[in-house]
């Protein structure tokens, strides 16, 4: 059993080693034990307090010690490599992706979906899709290019970071930062899910606005691992993906070998389950702005460079009013995916697992049954239960991949989802 300490990007000091953690300083002229102090940098060093994330990692080896990387042979669908020619206004959606047939572990299972800006722009957030049967053992994954949130759809995760260890279960999110390497078990044998990798600012809890000071993800609902780590004296390969490209190293020890850390960059798992869904008690319902969970803020004030937004388990009452989302056009893009049960606004073709994509300005909402049904629903108070959809929307036009867009998942008929809708009749 692992244990967690609450709050969201709270200064945390840790140590599994009592006394391996200096006392008033960061970096002491021989830290205990003849560990290795480092600091692990999520922002600039100049990033403005309320802004600056780092981390004091207190290890059996520094992380330098490494021999060259060599361009890795295996994953071949995660890749940022995206179709030739212009990116179309089509809106696309997936079957969920079948499991493997052979031995796959997360890394070798990854496969992205769509891109929306270079990893070097340090901006724009990339898609993926994890599906795998098989534990890292003796290998280590680290990703320069991004923090990485988790949104496991089926098994659960166990994340042995540098800074702890989270476990993790559909309906639970887990938020890796950039540079934490970390390992991927899978108690269930097998798992597949969601993965958003942020190359842009760090994800952060949304102001509130007039919502007041409560609401929506409570801080103290996050949970960060105490330190962990493991002695393993062994050849270990390092997977690292760096700018787009999968890099290998082999280190001689589990790279996992951080016994104590202080400081606010460090992972945390939330369960969607605690989200506090606000929503209408009149008429109409708000913009799903009000089910972001994190946000990743761009430049431009109020335009997020990444929201992650739920669509979770919530009353409906508004009274004269059409509950599913409304049609509509987006300056947004849209990425939605299904962790279990039903979208309300799509009857058909989106199940858990499944992934589709409405870019800017792309001509979406309920399908025709969804509308159907809700225009003719009694509005009555109605619960919906036992689901949970959720939309990384962003400020920049998704690409797909190539693979993706070559993929026989890929939903030849999505259009027609939108066919078919009565005229409307005028007096
Ligand atoms: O497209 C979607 O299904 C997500 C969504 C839901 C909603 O209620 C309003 C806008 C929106 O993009
Ligand atoms: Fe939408």
């Amino acid at each position: 059993m692992t244990s967690y300490i609450p709050g969201f990007g709270n200064h945390v000091s840790t140590e599994a080693v009592p006394g391996a953690l200096p006392e008033g300083r960061n970096s002491p002229q021989r830290p205990a034990f003849g560990l290795y102090a480092e600091q692990l940098s999520g922002t600039a060093f100049t990033a403005p307090r309320h802004e600056n994330r780092r981390s004091w990692l207190y290890r059996l080896r520094p992380s330098a010690e490494h021999a060259p990387y060599c361009p890795y042979e295996g994953a071949a669908q995660f890749t940022p490599d995206v179709a030739d020619g212009p990116l179309s206004p089509n809106r696309l959606r997936w079957n969920p992706l079948a499991m493997p047939d052979t031995p796959t572990d997360l890394i070798d299972g990854m496969a992205t979906m769509m891109i929306n800006q270079d990893a070097a722009s340090l901006e724009g957030v990339a898609v993926h899709v994890y599906r795998a049967n098989a534990d890292m053992v003796a290998r280590a994954f680290v990703d320069a290019d991004g923090e990485l949130l988790f949104i496991p759809e089926h098994g659960r995760l166990t994340l042995l970071t540098e800074l702890g260890r989270i476990d993790i279960a559909p309906g639970q999110i887990a938020l890796v930062p950039r540079g934490v390497r970390f390992r991927a078990l899978l108690p269930d044998g097998e798992a597949r899910g969601y993965v958003a990798e942020n190359h842009g600012s760090l994800f952060r809890l949304p102001d509130l606005g007039p919502i007041g000071a409560n609401g929506l993800a409570n801080p103290r609902d996050f949970e960060t691992p105490v330190a962990w780590f493991e002695d393993r004296d062994e050849p270990f390969e390092l997977v690292q993906k760096y700018l787009g490209s999968l890099w290998t190293t082999t280190l001689d020890h589990s790279p996992l070998d951080v016994v104590a850390w202080h400081g606010n960059l460090a992972p945390c798992r939330y369960d969607l389950a605690k989200f506090n869904t606000i929503g209408t008690v009149s008429y109409d319902h708000p913009d799903p702005s009000i089910f972001t969970v994190l946000t990743s803020p761009s430049n431009v004030p109020g335009r997020a460079n990444a929201d992650f937004v739920i669509f979770p388990p919530r009353w409906m009452v508004g009274e004269d009013t059409f509950r599913p989302p409304w049609f509509h056009r987006n300056v947004m893009s849209e990425c939605m995916g299904l962790i279990h049960g039903a979208y309300d606004a799509k009857a058909d073709g989106f199940a858990p697992g499944a992934i589709s994509l409405h870019n800017l300005m792309a001509g979406h909402g309920p399908d025709v049954a969804s509308w159907e049904a809700a225009s003719h629903a009694e509005l009555k108070p109605h619960k919906i239960d036992g689901t949970m959809a959720f939309m990384v929307e962003s400020c920049w036009p998704y690409r797909p991949t190539r693979h993706a867009m070559e993929s026989a998942d890929l939903q030849g008929d999505y259009d027609t989802v939108w066919g078919g809708f009565p005229k409307a009749k005028l007096p």
